[in-house]
Order: structure tokens, then C-alpha cells, then sequence
């Protein structure tokens, strides 16, 4: 698995003391509202789990699974809702809890979604930001690193479903995916 890791772009401990100072953030400005951590399957698993024990006040969680990548490294622009919530989400304070963002297509598309739904509010914690592939705009409230256009994989974050147990968050080698592009 590790020959195909071009470099570690963000090491486990930048990340775990990135999330520390965003839970403490998430912890002051969610004061004594009804806060609901929706993660987005699969990515957001690790970095959630991570996030909601640096969280100190009353919260839920719930998941949701969505999917516009499949197997590819290119976004096909179609969402699809494979998991949906649990229960209602009318007056809660929804935090929308993600890997990566990257064209943007599947938070722009949950947070409308989440919103249509009745949720007091919905804003959106990302742990990476690539802003130069955006496609459409999203307000992101809690952001841990901008990264640069390169495919990422580890802490949660796949390639055809694999190299999501990896502890630093890694760039890709190119030929590792480029007989699939
Ligand atoms: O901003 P976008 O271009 O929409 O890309 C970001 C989304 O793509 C990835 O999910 P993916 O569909 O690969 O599912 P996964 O979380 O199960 O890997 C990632 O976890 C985000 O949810
Ligand atoms: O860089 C990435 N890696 C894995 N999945 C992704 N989904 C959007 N961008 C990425
Ligand atoms: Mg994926």
C-alpha cells in the first residue's frame, strides 16, 4: 500500500491538534443550541469520531451516505442519497461534518437538502478544502487545511475504497489511478 504514496501531505498529529482547536471553537459558538453532527459516509467516519470527542457540550450524531465518485477520481456531478437520517431534523442546529471538499456538488446539494427539511440551521465543517477544483460556491463555517489539486487518500479519505486506515493524510502517486482516467 505504501508504494503507492507519492508524500504524507498532512501527518496524524497536525491533524489531531487541528481538530483539538476545532472542537473548542465548535464548543463555544454551539452553546446551549441543539447540535446535531451529521458525518457524510464514508470519508467523514475517522475525522467525526476525532471531532465529537474534542466537542464539550451536548450533541448528536447521525450519518448520512451519499455518493458521486464511485470508483472514479472525478466527480460525476449526480449525488445519490445511499443512507439517509434517522429520525427528523426540524429546529436542530445541523453541523455538517466532511472529509474534503472539493467541486463542492455534495455539500451544496446536502446543505439545501438538510435546509429544505425544517433544520434550524446547517453549516459545514470540512477537514480539507480544495479550493481551486470548486464548480459551485458553499459556505464553509470550520475549516482545517486548504490542499492543493492533488488526489488525496488516508484518515477516512479512499481511492476505489481503499487506503481509508491510513493515519496521515497522503498524496496519491499518478500511477496508482492513471489506467482508470
Ligand atoms: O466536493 P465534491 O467534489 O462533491 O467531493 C467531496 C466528496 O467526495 C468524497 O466522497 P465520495 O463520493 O468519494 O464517497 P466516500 O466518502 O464514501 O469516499 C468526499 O468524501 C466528499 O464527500
Ligand atoms: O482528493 C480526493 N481524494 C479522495 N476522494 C475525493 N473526493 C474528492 N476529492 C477527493
Ligand atoms: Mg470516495
Amino acid at each position: 500500500m505504501k508504494h503507492n504514496i507519492k508524500e504524507v501531505l498532512v501527518t496524524y498529529e497536525n491533524i489531531q491538534a487541528k481538530v483539538e482547536e476545532m472542537g473548542k471553537e465548535i464548543t463555544k459558538d454551539y452553546q446551549g443550541k441543539d447540535l446535531m453532527l451529521v458525518g457524510v459516509l464514508k470519508g467523514a467516519f475517522m475525522f467525526l469520531g476525532d471531532l465529537a470527542k474534542n466537542i464539550e457540550i451536548p450533541l448528536t450524531i447521525d450519518f448520512m451516505a451519499v455518493s458521486s465518485y464511485g470508483n472514479s477520481t472525478e466527480s460525476s456531478g449526480v449525488v445519490r442519497i445511499l443512507k439517509d437520517l434517522e429520525g427528523g431534523i426540524e429546529g436542530k442546529d445541523i453541523l455538517l461534518v466532511e472529509d474534503i471538499i472539493d467541486t463542492g456538488l455534495t455539500l451544496n446539494y446536502l446543505v439545501n437538502n438538510l435546509k429544505s427539511r425544517g433544520a434550524k440551521s446547517v453549516k459545514i465543517c470540512t477537514l480539507l478544502d480544495k479550493p481551486e477544483r470548486r464548480l459551485v460556491n458553499v459556505e464553509i463555517a470550520y475549516k482545517g487545511f486548504d490542499i492543493p489539486d492533488e488526489f488525496v487518500v488516508g484518515y477516512g479519505i479512499d481511492f476505489a475504497e481503499g487506503y481509508r486506515n491510513l493515519k496521515d493524510i497522503c498524496i496519491l502517486k499518478e500511477e496508482a489511478y492513471s489506467h482508470i482516467l
